[in-house]
């Protein structure tokens, strides 16, 4: 049975595996009525038949099938590299079939009882990333053959440029960037682990970039930043008037992210009752709103990252080992900093360029001192922390020269290499939120005063105005904040400075 589709130049070709004749027809008369050429099988060695006789663009198959596993015929195909991708129909339930599949190289799965529009869906965006195929393989070839350059120049321009953003060309950057043009292409889950701020989030949208579903949206989610009582209609969305104040309908993040990429940011902070309706959402491939008696079906590609550890959270019982194991089908690790620090010259150039052209100046160059001590500092906050000394150092900088200010933390006292007495701004600096792009201040000691006035009313109103307290977080002594808030005319609830004792003394 063959007829071609209108619009496009070729029709693909689909290979359907299955037993049941009935079900077999069904399938071959939907995708025919698709406009593909449909060529059906009933067990393994036919599939093989078929499959020595011709190419196909897609092969779609049950996975039990009387002489053997649809599993086999996805091994066959990877293992005599060949393109088709392969789509896994599994029973319902048997959640492990479909996590073996994905982990196995199977493009997507299906649950039977097969729904025909997920089928469609499914068989199209096969068929659409295969059209793709030899372009991303291109990328993935060029970054194994040591080349990361080569390979971003080799996917398509939206791929290109996220690995390009993900700036390090150390081992382990390039292994990072081939396993993303490797897995991006797919549906299997992506679990993105690391430290806070190694690059996770780049990662992911690199991975999106290079995936078919690059012109889809890719909505970032960080699920620690929302409210337990507001995450069901965040994620799923909400009908009007099912909550006090909701006048129209609102789409959750699932429906925003359709034919694209969810990134569940965080993961490990979403709360249990939640995981549980996750876990839901990613079987069925629906949700349904808030107040809503239909299901919405999502076409969503879910890529998570943490920086915790999944594992000894399920042991601890605050992660369901369920949904570990659906979203950690293919596991994306990206390195700390300390561990590619041949990483760190390039960083810091790409880093200034971008902090420079943000505030409308020329880049700074780093000079081989700074670039050494830098290559000293621990940066526990990894690519961030770097990012952020960056950018104090241009805010702090005169003309083209970088000042960097990476004294330990701990040491509040001047270092052996630097000047006498420490002022006591020391511990207060990281707390000025000192804007590259801002103006230079026509009068630096009121705009100094106005920073300590505010640092000094933070302190005060967070140690419920005992200036023993703020003092001592600010690593003053009471003497010396006591001098500072009446040189600035701070008036401190309670307290009467001119007799020189507070509330708190
Ligand atoms: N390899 C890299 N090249 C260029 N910039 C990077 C790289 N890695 C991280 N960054 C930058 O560092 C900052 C932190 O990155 P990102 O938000 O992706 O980290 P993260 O691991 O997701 O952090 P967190 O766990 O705190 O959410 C961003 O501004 C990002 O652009």
């Amino acid at each position: 049975m063959s007829s071609s589709h209108p619009s496009a130049p070729r029709p693909a070709q689909i290979l359907v595996v299955d037993d049941e004749p009935d079900l077999r027809t069904l399938y071959e008369l939907t995708l025919l009525r698709e406009g593909y050429r449909v060529e059906a099988a009933g067990s393994v060695s036919e599939a093989r038949e078929h499959l020595d006789a011709g190419r196909f663009d897609a092969v779609i198959t049950d996975m039990r099938l009387p002489d053997g596993l649809g599993l086999e015929i996805l091994q066959r195909i990877q293992q005599d590299q060949r393109s088709e991708r392969c789509v896994v129909m599994t029973a319902y339930g048997s959640a492990e079939n479909a996590v073996e599949a994905l982990k196995a190289g199977a493009f997507d799965y299906l649950t039977k009882p097969v729904d025909l529009k997920q089928f469609r869906s499914v068989v199209a965006s096969a068929v659409q990333a295969q059209a793709q195929a030899p372009v991303a393989a291109r990328a993935v070839r060029s970054i194994e053959g040591n080349d990361g350059k080569a390979a971003a120049s080799a996917a398509n321009d939206a791929g290109q440029a996220a690995l390009e953003r993900l700036v390090g060309d150390s081992e382990p950057m390039r292994l990072v960037k081939a396993r993303i043009a490797k897995v991006a292409r797919g549906m299997a889950p992506v679990l993105v682990r690391g430290e806070s701020g190694t690059g996770k989030e780049l990662v992911a949208r690199a991975v999106h970039a290079c995936s078919q579903r690059s012109e889809g949206p890719f909505v970032a989610v960080n699920c620690g930043a929302i409210p337990e009582n507001l995450l069901e209609a965040e994620f799923f969305g909400a009908r009007k008037g099912s909550y006090t104040g909701s006048a129209q309908d609102r789409d959750g993040y699932f429906q925003a992210a359709r034919n694209g990429t969810l990134f569940l940011d965080e993961i490990g902070d979403l709360p249990l009752a939640m995981q549980s309706k996750l876990l839901r959402a990613i079987q069925e491939r629906s949700v349904r709103p808030i107040g809503s008696t239909q299901e919405d079906a999502v076409d969503v590609r879910i890529v998570s990252a943490t920086h915790k550890d999944l594992q000894a959270e399920v042991l601890a019982g605050r992660f369901r080992q369920d949904l570990f194991y659906r979203l950690n089908v293919i596991e994306i690790a990206v390195p700390a900093l300390r561990d590619r620090r041949e990483d760190l010259p390039a960083l810091c150039e790409a880093l200034l360029a971008r902090i420079a052209r943000d505030a409308g100046m020329p880049a700074p160059t780093l000079s081989a001192e700074v670039l050494e001590r830098l290559s000293r500092h621990p940066l526990h906050g990894n690519v961030r922390e770097l990012e952020n000394l960056l950018h104090r150092a241009v805010a702090l900088s005169d003309g083209e020269v970088l000042h960097l200010d990476i004294a330990s933390p701990s040491s509040s006292t001047a270092t052996a290499t630097g000047p006498a007495p420490a002022p006591p701004e020391a511990p207060a600096a990281p707390l000025v939120l000192v804007n590259p792009a801002a103006p230079v201040p026509s009068d630096l000691q009121s705009y100094l005063d106005q920073q300590e006035r505010e640092i000094l009313i933070r302190a005060l109103r967070e140690s419920g105005f005992n200036r023993t307290a703020a003092a001592a977080r600010l690593g003053l002594s009471l003497r010396q904040i006591r001098y500072r808030i009446a040189r600035l005319g701070i008036a401190t609830p309670g307290v009467d400075d001119s007799h020189g004792n507070g509330a708190d003394e």
